[in-house]
């Protein structure tokens, strides 16, 4: 490679460089006054543009690009000139006067790189010092692992793996999806391999007899969590149900949730609410395919007008649902606008025949995703990960905080506002909320209202409810991205220190989701307090709004939040040190605002992007097999008819309904590898030897596409969960089958599993029954693509939006 001398030069040392070139090297004789000028004109900001570069015996002048052409005319080796040092010298620093050979500096720019030195070098030496400390780490490492001995002195024996590289482990071979690359990984080394995951020794299980062995048979031992750097930012160091180290912490929240969210007596609420929201989304799809919001929004318009508009402008509606199966009468949607405290009453028959057509009521501003490309009878391609989110968050506020929050709400309840009279046009919420009631005062606690506070009430104590179901959605998809792709601090914990500003993020994104708990909190004990009489004469937004969503029936008297808030621990109650070794009852434990808001927000983030990921999943499934959404339309259609609203009993029953479900799950499901569990004591699992603190890994992926236990298992067969024309019963996810785990299995398997599948159950049934689903013109089923996006809930990575068509219409 060619040696090039490199000086940088500016202002006055540009004349200086010419003067003082060191003795052997030729001067430059075409360096003229015009170029000097020229770089004297480019003023203050535009300092070192020009460099001078000598090769051995040659000389080239100019200024960036030139000067590499320069090079080139003059016989340089480009090629590895670029490679190696273009970057470098773009870089434009005193660094590259270090970088090349014979370095040269003038005074006046070790004045200029002063700070640069300054900050610089000390930068350069930790670096150094971190790298050779991951290096001595990972030997460390390395030499416990290979010669790895128990307390007795005796030698592991430890599972097979790939030898790891230094500081990165095996990252590097696990590709752009981990579970992918594990699997490749286990086709070699077996159903129990190690892998290092930077500096951190893995067990990874992947075969159905281990995963039972880990999860189930020694299930406690191997029922606690890590908790990387990432996750301990946004959980607090491990205070909520996710990330919490097994413990009493963890069973208190654990039986939180159990109680209090996913109960029986809950879950009937969840049924009888979504018979109602399952309207608001067929009415959001309907509208957005049509190109927008209704025309008449805000207006109490008169039936008549309505009719006529529907009757002109609309395809036939689908007619409403009947109440035959269902005990919890329908929400009349425009009930809540025209009548307010009647909403709930059984609509007229001429209501009826009103909302029907007002669904069907054609385009307004608001365009469809893909303005008029792939339309199909008039109809525009929606986008179904935000309405189906809406429709899943909408369930879990009404349950936890008390009422629903989508912009599909917000939609009618704004209507119902206009009509009421009032005239203001904020809400105005006290900024209470962000003072830690419980009187807790531990550090996490004072932290977190510290900075939650600050952000809440930022913009003053207006708060745009709109924004409510938006702000969610952002800050559930930030939570997913942040917790889910590991960081590289979560694997080589040395460079946590250069990662503080991305833990300080995740942190934020945490602050925001609690901000938001908190202002629904705070919306609820509003609430409260004006049932209680207590709101004087006042005339908000927030009252009407309130107001209003009672009147629909949208208020839960009985919310999660009530319970959890009122049974805070007294002031004064410990948390023990090591939360994992700790015997303390879970009753015993202090659980303060900080516990009950993290919970709070594993509830809605675990509950809202996994059902709706899954349900996209399907979709996109039955879009790509048509002849399987035929056969369950068949299904829905004779088992329950297009109209009425089906129970959840109707629909655990249906055999190919359920089938297609499972299939779903198996082939995508959405958590592939769990989430990471911990030995919490030596162990000893088929032979190898777990020490206390490996991290182990259940790659339920690999399990669920292997061809040893599923056959042709990239195939999307809802039959193969049918046997004698009924549901297979031993092939239910319930956590007992070990070659289907799409919600884990024992102590930590997902607490939410009833939910999720009623709720899948329940949203594709309704969808189905009430509309043809289909792709956007031109779009074929083969060219649907389902690959997966990184993130802690895997997503398809390129969904396209879908045509929904009242089934009337066909
Ligand atoms: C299709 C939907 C869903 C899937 C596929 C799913 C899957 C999973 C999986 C695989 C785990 C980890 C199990 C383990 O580590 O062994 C998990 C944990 C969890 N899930 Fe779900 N989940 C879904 C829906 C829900 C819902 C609806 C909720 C709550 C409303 C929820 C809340 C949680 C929580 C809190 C945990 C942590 C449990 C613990 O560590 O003790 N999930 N889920």
């Amino acid at each position: 490679m060619n040696v090039y001398n490199v000086y940088f030069q500016s202002g006055t040392a540009e004349m200086r460089a010419r003067d003082q070139v060191e003795p052997g090297t030729r001067r430059i004789p075409e360096w003229t006054r015009d170029q000097e000028d020229s770089r004297v004109d480019q003023g203050p900001g535009e300092r070192e543009r020009r460099i001078l570069i000598l090769p051995q015996g040659k000389e080239v002048v100019g200024s960036e690009g030139g000067d590499f052409k320069e090079a080139a005319r003059m016989g340089a080796d480009v090629g590895s000139f670029a490679e190696d040092t273009r970057d470098k010298l773009n870089a434009e620093s005193v660094w590259m006067c270090m970088i090349a050979r014979f370095p040269w500096v003038s005074v006046g720019d070790l004045g200029r790189h002063l700070p640069l030195i300054t900050w610089g070098l000390p930068i350069l030496t930790v670096l150094v010092c971190v790298l050779t400390a991951s290096l001595l780490s990972w030997l460390v490492a390395k030499s416990i692992i290979v010669g790895a001995k128990d307390r007795y002195g005796c030698k592991l024996r430890l599972a097979p793996g790939p030898a790891p590289w230094p500081i990165v482990g095996s990252l590097l071979q696990l590709q752009r999806h981990p579970h992918r690359g594990l699997a490749k990984m286990a086709e070699q080394y077996g159903e129990l391999m190690t892998v290092h995951m930077g500096a951190t020794p893995t067990l990874v299980v992947s075969s159905p007899a281990a995963a039972k062995e880990v999860l189930l048979t020694q299930g406690t031992t191997f029922a606690s969590r890590p908790l990387p750097p990432t996750a301990d930012a946004w959980s607090y160091g491990g205070r909520d149900l996710g990330f919490a180290p097994y413990g009493p912490l963890w069973r208190k929240q654990r039986k939180i949730a159990t109680v209090q969210l996913l109960s029986p007596r809950r879950m009937a609420q969840v049924d009888a609410i979504r018979r109602k929201l399952t309207n608001f989304l067929e009415e959001e799809l309907l509208r957005k395919g049509q190109g927008g919001a209704h025309k008449q929004e805000g207006r109490n318009m008169g039936a008549k007008e309505e009719v006529q508009e529907g009757n002109d402008l609309s395809p036939a509606a689908p007619p409403l649902p009947t109440e035959k199966t269902s005990s919890v009468p329908e929400l009349n949607p425009s009930a809540a606008v025209h009548g307010g405290a009647t909403a709930n009453v059984e609509m007229s028959h001429n209501h009826r025949q009103v909302a029907e057509r007002r669904i069907c009521h054609p385009a307004g501003n608001e365009r469809g995703p893909s303005g008029s490309a792939g339309t199909m009878d008039g109809l525009q391609p929606v986008h179904l990960r935000e309405n189906l989110f809406h429709f899943a968050l909408d369930t879990l506020t009404y349950v936890i905080f008390g009422s629903p929050v989508s912009p599909a709400m917000q939609h009618h309840m704004a209507k119902a506002i206009a009509t009421s009279g009032c005239s203001t046009s904020t809400m105005r919420m006290p900024t209470r909320a962000q003072e830690p009631e419980d009187g807790l005062e531990d550090d996490a606690t004072r932290r977190m209202s510290k900075e939650t506070s600050l952000q809440t009430t930022k913009g003053g104590d207006d708060i745009d409810e709109d924004q409510m179901a938006k702000r969610f959605y952002d800050v559930v998809l930030a939570t997913t991205k942040a917790v889910g792709m590991a960081q590289v601090p979560d694997f080589v914990p040395s460079m946590r220190l250069f990662y503080r500003g991305y833990l300080q993020y995740v942190r934020g994104v945490s602050n925001k989701f609690r901000a938001l708990t908190l202002e629904l909190i705070e919306k609820r004990r509003k609430f409260q307090r004006n049932v209680a009489g207590d709101s004087g004469s006042s005339c908000t937004k927030l009252d009407h709004h309130q107001a209003a969503l009672r009147a629909a029936g949208l208020i839960n008297p009985d919310a999660m939040v009530d319970v959890v808030f009122n049974n805070l621990s007294p002031p004064g109650t410990s948390t023990p040190k090591n939360l994992a070794a700790s015997t303390m009852k879970e009753d015993d434990v202090a659980y303060g605002e900080t516990e009950a808001c993290l919970l709070l927000m594993d509830l809605v983030s675990g509950g809202t992007d996994t059902t709706t990921s899954t349900t996209v999943f399907l979709l996109m499934e039955l879009l790509r097999h048509p002849e399987k959404m035929a056969l369950l339309k068949a299904e829905l259609d004779e088992a329950i008819g297009k109209h009425e609203v089906p129970s959840q009993n109707d629909l655990e029953n249906l055999p190919y309904l359920n089938a297609v479900l499972y299939e779903t799950l198996r082939l995508h499901s959405i958590a592939p590898t769990l989430i990471p569990h911990q030995a919490m004591k030596d162990a000893v699992v088929f032979g190898y030897d777990v020490p206390v603190g490996t991290s182990v890994i259940v790659n339920a992926w690999a399990i669920m596409h292997d061809p040893k236990v599923w056959l042709e298992p990239w195939e999307f067969r809802p039959e193969r969960f049918i046997r004698d024309g009924l549901l297979a019963d031993d092939m239910h996810p319930d956590g007992k089958n070990f070659e289907f785990l799409p919600f884990g299995s024992g102590r930590r398997m997902c607490p939410g599993i009833r939910l999720a599948l009623t709720t899948v159950r329940f949203v594709v049934s309704r969808l189905l029954q009430r509309f043809d689903v289909m792709l956007p013109h031109g779009i074929k089923p083969e060219d649907l693509d389902l690959s997966e996006q990184d993130g802690l809930v895997l997503f398809p990575e390129n969904p396209v939006p879908v045509i929904f068509r009242p089934r009337s219409m066909g």
